[in-house]
């Protein structure tokens, strides 16, 4: 955490649809001229998918348990390394993961692989983070703390499931059965490593379907967004500060369920999103520049 460089995270289950908000954010920061770094944190998965398939094998004939919701799957010191350096100095050392044909086609390697780690470009504005592990907090790493702003990602279980079955099928050449049973051996460290994060963010997004979704492991769409309703809520630290009332008048259907929760519409999702944000990192930027002024006199 910075004001000379700040730090926004997305923290989110897979398929929870952290990737389909950082587009929106990229979005904000190219129409104001925002130079951000983008972090995927599937970069800091500790194995790539041949890597993972051998580590999975060893810990199931160990009875272990294992997968890429826990830390042991990760590299958080590094992540926790990069935010830092970041805050401290602007800088840090990011990779890629390859997840799809199209992705690994584009610089030569093959999918499921890792690009070579790299530092980032010195001149960003803000560094902004997507993945599993934004709120994380372990016995020696605490993630969290590293953001200025940290938003959660979470769709009831059952949509979350739906999407993630889609996209893994549809995107990432998996099977339905091998996507299923990843979503069972994840369990333990879902329920231990990625919900508590939602209890650390500033403001959490959960998309409710209003359609049939009692069963998600028969192949469906995903829920068009006017067939959900969004459920928008600020934690009681959180440092996003709004208007309830000019929120609601500026997105027909709101209204308020609970002293710090709105529900809107699901075709809503974006304006609300641009609607909380774009303030809060106008205000990020602001004091950035003081910050930078600061230093340079
Ligand atoms: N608000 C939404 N409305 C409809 N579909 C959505 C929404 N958000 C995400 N999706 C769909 O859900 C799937 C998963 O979304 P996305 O790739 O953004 O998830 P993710 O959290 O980034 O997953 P991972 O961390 O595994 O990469 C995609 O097919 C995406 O189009
Ligand atoms: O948890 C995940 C993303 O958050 C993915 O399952 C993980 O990144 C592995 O990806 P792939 O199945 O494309 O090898």
């Amino acid at each position: 955490m910075s004001a000379r460089h700040p730090t926004i995270g997305v923290t989110g289950s897979s398929g929870a649809g952290t990737s389909t908000v950082m587009r929106l954010f990229q979005r904000i920061f190219e129409e104001q001229g925002i130079k951000p770094a983008l972090v995927e944190g599937d970069a800091f998965h500790a194995y790539d998918r041949v890597q993972l398939r051998a580590a999975m094998e060893r810990t199931r004939i160990r009875g272990e348990n294992f997968s890429l919701f826990g830390p042991g799957g990760n590299l958080l010191e590094r992540l926790h390394s990069l935010l830092r350096d970041y805050s401290d100095a602007g800088n840090g050392v990011v990779r890629r993961y390859l997840h799809t044909e199209a992705e690994a086609a584009a610089v030569s390697q093959p999918v499921g692989t890792f690009t070579p780690w790299e530092r980032l470009p010195t001149d960003t504005d803000i560094l902004f983070y997507e993945g599993l592990h934004g709120g994380y907090v372990g016995d020696e790493i605490d993630v969290a703390r590293h953001f200025d702003l940290l938003i959660g990602v979470v769709p009831v279980i059952n949509l979350e499931w739906i999407q993630k079955i889609r996209r893994d099928t549809e995107e990432r050449g998996h099977n339905p059965e091998d996507v299923a049973r990843t979503i069972l051996r994840r369990m333990p460290d879902y329920v231990n490593h990625i919900i508590p994060q939602f209890s650390r963010t500033d403001v959490n997004f959960q998309r409710v379907p209003l359609v049939d979704t009692s069963n998600p492991f028969e192949v469906q769409e995903i829920p068009a967004a006017e067939e959900s309703l969004v459920v928008v809520h600020f934690n009681k630290t959180s440092r996003v500060k709004v208007n309830f009332d000019k929120l609601i008048a500026s997105l027909p259907g709101a209204s308020k369920s609970h002293e710090q929760t709105l529900v809107v519409p699901g075709q809503l999702m974006e304006k609300a999103m641009e609607l909380i944000f774009r303030p809060a990192i106008e205000k990020l930027m602001q004091k950035r520049d003081k910050a930078a002024a600061k230093e340079k006199s």
